[in-house]
């Protein structure tokens, strides 16, 4: 069940309890906005839609984007895969991105909104999910100034941090990120960094939150 929040800031929390209990938040059906939305977005002629996917590390962001690209054909683009593929391609920033990877910390917003620029340039797509970003207010204000746009609507996967660690851990993907120490840090930032622009987003009345339940965490609600 999704809600869209009007107002969550200062309440919003990772477990998401206070969000339950708001009185501003009211059920909505996403995935149908995904539908009914986007040909209005288009149509309006103001530019792609936009859909930023936000939550903590191992949330589910790229689980559930996939989903929703089969299920409504946005293009997904993951901003943590494109700091990967860069670095695998031994870019001139690859070693500071693995670096700042390995640290669970956030890539310089220039570079990163530079990715996501070329791989909207080059898309015929007219309706994009980002995944993982922005991870920060800096990299928020960094998106809205080089690309000119803002998101249509903000998707926030609200996952109990044990089950965030556990999946993580038992990912086994060969993420140099996905260790104990670093989901630790990546934690960290995510509370520090990425929640004020989830509160943001709440204040802008965009924000869609799915809240994860620890007694769903059992695998079997993906
Ligand atoms: N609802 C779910 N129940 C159990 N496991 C899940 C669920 N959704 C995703 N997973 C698993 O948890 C792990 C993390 O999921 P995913 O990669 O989608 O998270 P993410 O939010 O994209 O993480 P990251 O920010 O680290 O990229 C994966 O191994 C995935 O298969
Ligand atoms: O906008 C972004 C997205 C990602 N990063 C860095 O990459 C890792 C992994 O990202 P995932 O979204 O979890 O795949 C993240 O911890 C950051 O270090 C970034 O800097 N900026
Ligand atoms: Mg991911």
């Amino acid at each position: 069940m999704w809600r869209r929040a009007a107002s969550l800031s200062p309440f919003i929390s990772s477990s998401g309890s206070l969000i339950r209990n708001h009185q501003t938040a009211y059920n909505l059906k996403i995935w149908e906005s995904f539908t009914t939305e986007i040909p209005t977005q288009v149509k309006g002629g103001k530019g792609p839609f936009i859909c930023f996917v936000l939550g903590g590390p191992g949330s589910g962001k790229g689980t559930q984007c996939a989903k929703i690209v089969k299920n409504y054909g946005l293009t997904h683009l993951s901003a943590g895969e494109l700091l990967r593929r860069e670095i695998a391609s031994n870019s001139e920033y690859g070693t500071t991105i693995l670096n700042t990877i390995k640290e669970g910390k956030i890539v310089p917003s220039e570079v990163t909104v530079s990715l996501i620029q070329k791989e909207m340039e080059s898309s015929d797509s007219k309706k994009f999910l980002i995944d993982g970003f922005p991870r920060s207010e800096e990299n928020r204000a960094a998106f809205e100034r080089i690309m000119g746009a803002e998101p249509d609507i903000v998707l926030f996967f609200d996952c109990p941090e044990e089950e965030m660690v556990n999946r993580v851990l038992n990912r086994n993907e060969g993420r140099v990120d996905d260790n104990i120490d670093t989901v630790r840090k990546r934690l960290q930032v995510f509370k520090a960094l990425n929640l004020p622009v989830i509160n943001y987003y709440a204040r802008r009345g965009k924000l869609y939150t799915k809240v994860l339940h620890s007694d769903q965490c059992s695998g079997n609600s993906r």
